[in-house]
């Protein structure tokens, strides 16, 4: 017979496992088997809580199977298609390049396959029980109900059921030519033409991608520059860049028209007809069907429940938020971070202990790579130290004929230390993670200065914009420390 309660299971003094009755309790309840959740889990069973997992598809994460990894899969198969096609001023002659899209999809989709079945690997490893298969909405603060009908409830709970794309009525209504990265990486093989509608981070890689797979693609950004680059003079580097390979028409808010064979964009000042319409115009936190109101948290505008982001405890409950949910930096390394700050407060939801946070840093993986560290701002309002590297003509840039953008770091006025760095620029994310963990470890740009610096590579680039922080500190540029161009780098100095 089943029994009315959850039957615990001990083994001498330890919990080891229960016998499901129609109801649920635990410790902690994780609702959303996403990066942020996984996370969350994990931490919260560190600190001895017992825990479950809930989730209605345990499909993998967003990230594994629809988003970072299929997308830099198709960048990837991208870049080995231009790196031929571009090998020309370097005196290498190939013939024609030709792109079998439906292999570079197989490709694209047996990784991502190979990525997701990690995942679920991991939720096989968890301790019996401890999955289960459901949507949850709250019945109150501390009781939730399955939409299997059983109620669950914990002493502790963390939500994190992430963010889905924004897709408003018109561009629904377009059915199958629509796609999201939902449906994107699912195609057998790839459009004659494309029309991206969001200019961010989602809609500029996939966009760059499928140009140089051979894609015809026209980008559509309602705002005045694309990946909200906070500096005019990059952001115009940048739309340059990119509209050599692709057409882009920025300040255009478009409405949608399905036609027989297509789709009619229209926007003032102009018009489009694609095969299909790539929407990636920002994704919303999933709130739908949790019942916030229900555990009486206080929510904002947007439907998020207030919460402090150093423990990411929604006021004074014991509900816990982590991931896309928050709305606030929907990244993988934030979700994570977000999981296991969340996961081990919400095990020990009386002693709740605040978490150092990192500086925000975000990329979009184009080419040139955008960067964004820290405090940033167009260079003519910036009011820290600015100092600015030319990476259009910097030595190893130009040897690989990658010179384009330039890096600004911004840095207090009275130290020098760096708070902040905008990079539009060739091996943006290598150049950035330096600079994050330059920012994190609180390094000054004399400091910096002083450290190694190999000879050619792009890193010495960074060097120009040092050093203009240093000539705006008090003492200058350290006396013992060169200040030379390097040979081929016409910027550095
Ligand atoms: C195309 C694309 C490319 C990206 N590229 C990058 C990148 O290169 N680098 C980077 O850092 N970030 C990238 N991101 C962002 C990154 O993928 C997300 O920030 C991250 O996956 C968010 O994780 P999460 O745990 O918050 O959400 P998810 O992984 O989406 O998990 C949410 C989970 O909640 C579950 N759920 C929803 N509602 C309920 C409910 N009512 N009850 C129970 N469970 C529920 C869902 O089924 C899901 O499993 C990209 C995103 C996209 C879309
Ligand atoms: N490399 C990465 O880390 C990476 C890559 C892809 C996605 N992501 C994450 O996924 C999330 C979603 O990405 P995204 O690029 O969709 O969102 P986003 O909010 O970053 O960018 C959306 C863009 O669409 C524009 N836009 C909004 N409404 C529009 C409209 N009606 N018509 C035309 N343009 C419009 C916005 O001005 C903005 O430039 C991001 O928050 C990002 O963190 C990260």
């Amino acid at each position: 017979m089943t029994p009315r309660h959850p039957v615990y299971v001990l083994d001498g003094n330890h919990f080891a496992g229960r016998i499901m009755g129609p109801d649920l309790h635990c410790d902690v309840a994780i609702i959303g088997a996403g990066t942020a959740g996984i996370s969350a889990e994990r931490s919260a069973r560190r600190q001895g809580a017992q825990t479950l997992l809930i989730d209605p598809h345990f499909a993998g994460t967003v990230c594994a199977r629809i988003g970072c990894m299929p997308s830099k899969l198709l960048i990837a198969a991208a870049q080995a298609a231009h790196g031929a096609r571009t090998a020309g001023p370097f005196g290498i002659r190939g013939g024609e390049v030709r792109v079998d899209g439906a292999a570079v999809m197989r490709r694209v989709r047996a990784l991502r396959d190979e990525f997701v079945a990690g995942v679920k690997d991991s939720f096989e490893a968890l301790p019996d029980g401890t999955t289960v298969k459901a949507a949850a909405h709250f019945t109150g603060p501390n009781y939730m109900t399955l939409d299997d009908g059983r109620r669950l409830s914990a002493r502790a709970f963390v939500l994190a059921t992430g963010s889905h794309p924004a897709v408003p009525d018109a561009f629904a209504a377009l059915g199958d030519r629509l796609e999201t990265n939902q449906t994107i990486f699912e195609r057998e093989t790839l459009p004659e033409s494309l029309a991206v509608v969001g200019g961010g981070p989602l809609g500029l890689e996939l966009a760059q991608a499928m140009a140089r797979l051979g894609v015809e693609v026209t980008v559509l950004e309602a705002s005045d520059r694309l990946a909200g680059i906070a500096d005019r003079q990059l952001a115009t580097n940048f739309y340059d860049r990119l509209s050599t390979e692709m057409t882009i028409h920025l300040k255009a808010e478009v409405t949608p028209r399905r036609v027989d064979d297509g789709v009619v964009l229209e926007w003032a000042g102009g018009s489009l007809k694609a095969e299909r319409v790539l929407l990636a115009i920002g994704r919303p936190p999933s709130l739908e069907g949790l019942h916030l109101a229900a555990a009486g948290l206080t929510l904002k505008e947007n439907g998020v429940p207030d919460y402090d982001p150093r423990t990411l405890r929604c006021g004074k409950s014991a509900i816990f938020i982590a991931g896309d949910m928050t709305g606030e930096r929907p990244l993988l390394h934030e979700a994570s971070a977000e999981g296991t700050i969340a996961g081990a407060n919400a095990a020990d939801p009386d002693h709740t202990a605040p978490s150092h946070r990192l500086v925000p840093f975000s990329m979009a993986f184009t080419h040139p790579g955008v960067v964004s560290i820290g405090e940033v701002a167009d260079r003519a309002d910036a009011r820290t130290v600015v100092g600015y590297a030319d990476f259009g003509t910097q030595g190893r840039a130009r040897v690989e004929n990658l010179n384009v953008g330039g890096a600004l770091l911004y840095a207090e006025p009275q130290t020098g230390r760096l708070i902040g760095a905008l990079l539009v620029a060739p091996m943006a994310e290598h150049l950035g993670h330096l600079l994050a963990w330059a920012i994190e470890a609180g390094e000054t740009a004399p400091t910096l200065l002083d450290r190694p610096f190999y000879h050619p590579t792009y890193e010495e680039g960074l060097k120009s914009a040092l050093r203009d922080i240093c000539q705006a500190l008090e003492n200058g540029v350290p006396k013992d420390r060169d200040d030379w161009d390097r040979p081929g780098d016409h910027s550095d100095g």
